[in-house]
C-alpha cells in the first residue's frame, strides 16, 4: 500500500505570530483572465503562489492542445469562457473530481452566445473540447443557484463581445459577493460592468484597458487564523495578518464580523480605502451560547465555522450550504464523517443546512481524512488546540489555496510533525 503523508499537530499554549497570507486566488484568477484578454502587457502583481493560480498561469502562457487544470474550479470555469472567444482548439480537463463538478449551465449559456463546445466524456461535465472564435454577445438568462463561477466566467468575457452582455440571473443567487468581486475587478481594468436591476447585470462591449494592478491577500485563508485564535482560549494569543484591506471587496472578509461574535476583535493598522495593511486579531471573552448564520454568500467559510463552533462547544445552525456538495468534495458529508472522529454528531437537513445541537459520541481520535479538499485540512488543523496530537492525512492538499500553511503554523508555535507510521 502507498504510504500516506500524515501530520501530527500540537498547538502552543498561546498563539503568537505575524503571518504573510497568500494572495487571494479569486482575485488572482480573475485578473489573469483579464490580463490575457487585454493584450498581456502588464502582469498583475502579488499573484497567488497557490496551485489554483499557478495552473492558470501555466495554461494561459502555454495554451497547449490539452489543458489540465487539475482541481481548480475557477480556472476550469473561467477558461471555458476564455477559450470560447480565443482562436484555437483545446481540450479542457481536470482531476477525477473536476469531471464530477457540473459545468452544463455555463456551456449552455456560451453555446447560446454561439460558442463551439462539445463534451468529450459525460454530458454536462468536463472534459470539454472548445473551438474558439469571436462571439457577438447579447442578452440571456442564467440560473444563479448552482455556482456563481458560471456567471463570473461569462462576465469576464463580456467586454470582448461585440455587443456586450446582459445577464438576467434566475432563482436564488448564491455566492453573490463573488459576482460583485468580478465586477469590481473588471472595472479596475476600465470595463463598464454593473448591476442594472436587482437580478440583471449589463456589460458594455468596451475592451479592457491594460493597467497596473495589485492583488489583495486572501480573506478565506485569514479565516483559519481567526479560528486558531478562537480555539486557543488564551488571552495572550495575538495574530497579525499582512496584506488585508479594510473595506475589502472579498466576500469572505465578512469573517471579521462573524468572529467578532466569537470574541475575536479585528483592528486595522491603517484604514486608507483600498490600501492593504496589517490586521491584528485579539481575544475577548466569548459569551455566545449558540450561532446561526446563512453562508449563501460565503460558502468557503462554512468549514471554518463548523469546526470552530464544535471545538468551542457552541451549538449552531448554518444554512445556505446547498452547493457545498459539489465543491472539492461533498463537504457536508466530509464534515459529518470527520467531526464524528472527534466526538461531535453534526447533522444536515433540507439539502442546505448543517446543525449541531450539542450531541456527542465517543471520540475515536482517528486521523482526519481530507478528501483532496484543502479546506478540510485548513479548518481542522486549529482543532489541535482542543485535541493535542491531532492527526491529519494528506496535509499537502492545502497547496490548492494556501501552500505555506504548515510553515505559518510552525511560526505561530504549533508543532507540526510528520507521522512515523
Ligand atoms: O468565484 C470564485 O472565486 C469562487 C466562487 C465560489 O464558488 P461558487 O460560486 O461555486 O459557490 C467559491 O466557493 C470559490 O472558492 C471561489
Ligand atoms: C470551492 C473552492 O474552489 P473552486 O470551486 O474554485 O475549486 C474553494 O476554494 O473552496
Amino acid at each position: 500500500m502507498d504510504s500516506v503523508l500524515q501530520y501530527i499537530l500540537t498547538a502552543p499554549a498561546h498563539v503568537n505570530a505575524k503571518i504573510k497570507l497568500p494572495a487571494s486566488k479569486s482575485i488572482s484568477n480573475r485578473s489573469l483572465i483579464i490580463y490575457a484578454l487585454s493584450g498581456r502587457k502588464t502582469l498583475p502583481e502579488n499573484l497567488s503562489d497557490c496551485d489554483d493560480t499557478q495552473v492558470l498561469i501555466t495554461a494561459l502562457r502555454d495554451l497547449p492542445e490539452t489543458i489540465n487544470i487539475h482541481a481548480a474550479g475557477t480556472a476550469m470555469r473561467f477558461l471555458t469562457a476564455y477559450l470560447s472567444v480565443t482562436p484555437g482548439k483545446h481540450i479542457l480537463t481536470g482531476t477525477d473530481r473536476m469531471k464530477q463538478r457540473p459545468i452544463g449551465i455555463l456551456v449552455d449559456s456560451l453555446r447560446y452566445l454561439g460558442a463551439d463546445i462539445t463534451y468529450t466524456e459525460k454530458e454536462g461535465y468536463p472534459p470539454l473540447c472548445i473551438q474558439g472564435h469571436q462571439l457577438e454577445g447579447g442578452a440571456l438568462e442564467i440560473p444563479g443557484n448552482l455556482s456563481s463561477q458560471f456567471i463570473s466566467a461569462l462576465l469576464l468575457i463580456g467586454p470582448v463581445l461585440k455587443n456586450g452582455l446582459i445577464l438576467k440571473l434566475t432563482g436564488t443567487i448564491i455566492s453573490r459577493p463573488y459576482i460583485d468581486l468580478t465586477l469590481c475587478t473588471m472595472r479596475e481594468f476600465g470595463a463598464q460592468a454593473d448591476w442594472t436591476d436587482i437580478d440583471t447585470i449589463t456589460v458594455t462591449g468596451k475592451p479592457y484597458q491594460d493597467r497596473p494592478f495589485s492583488i489583495e491577500n486572501d480573506w478565506s485563508s485569514a479565516s483559519y487564523w481567526y479560528e486558531a485564535m478562537a480555539l486557543s482560549k488564551n488571552s495572550q494569543s495575538m495574530v497579525q495578518l499582512e496584506g488585508l484591506t479594510d473595506g475589502s471587496k472579498q466576500g469572505d472578509s465578512v469573517v471579521k464580523y462573524i468572529f467578532n461574535l466569537l470574541g475575536i476583535k479585528t483592528s486595522f493598522a491603517s484604514t486608507q480605502p483600498g490600501k492593504a495593511t496589517t490586521v491584528t486579531l485579539r481575544r475577548h471573552p466569548c459569551l455566545l451560547s449558540r450561532l446561526e448564520y446563512d453562508f449563501k454568500g460565503s460558502p468557503d467559510l462554512a468549514q471554518t465555522l463548523v469546526t470552530c463552533c464544535c471545538g468551542l462547544k457552541i451549538p449552531f445552525k448554518f444554512t445556505g450550504l446547498s452547493n457545498l456538495r459539489i465543491k472539492e468534495t461533498d463537504r457536508i458529508a466530509a464534515l459529518e464523517t470527520e467531526l464524528r472522529k472527534l466526538g461531535f454528531i453534526i447533522k444536515d437537513e433540507n439539502g442546505d443546512t448543517l446543525y449541531w445541537d450539542g450531541e456527542q459520541c465517543e471520540a475515536s481520535l482517528a486521523p482526519i481524512d481530507t478528501y483532496e479538499d484543502h479546506r478540510m485540512a485548513l479548518s481542522f488543523a486549529p482543532l489541535s488546540s482542543i485535541f493535542p496530537h491531532l492527526r491529519i492525512n494528506h496535509p499537502e492538499v492545502v497547496s490548492k489555496s494556501y501552500p505555506n500553511y504548515w510553515n505559518d503554523l510552525r511560526t505561530a508555535g504549533y508543532r507540526v510533525e510528520e507521522s512515523g507510521e
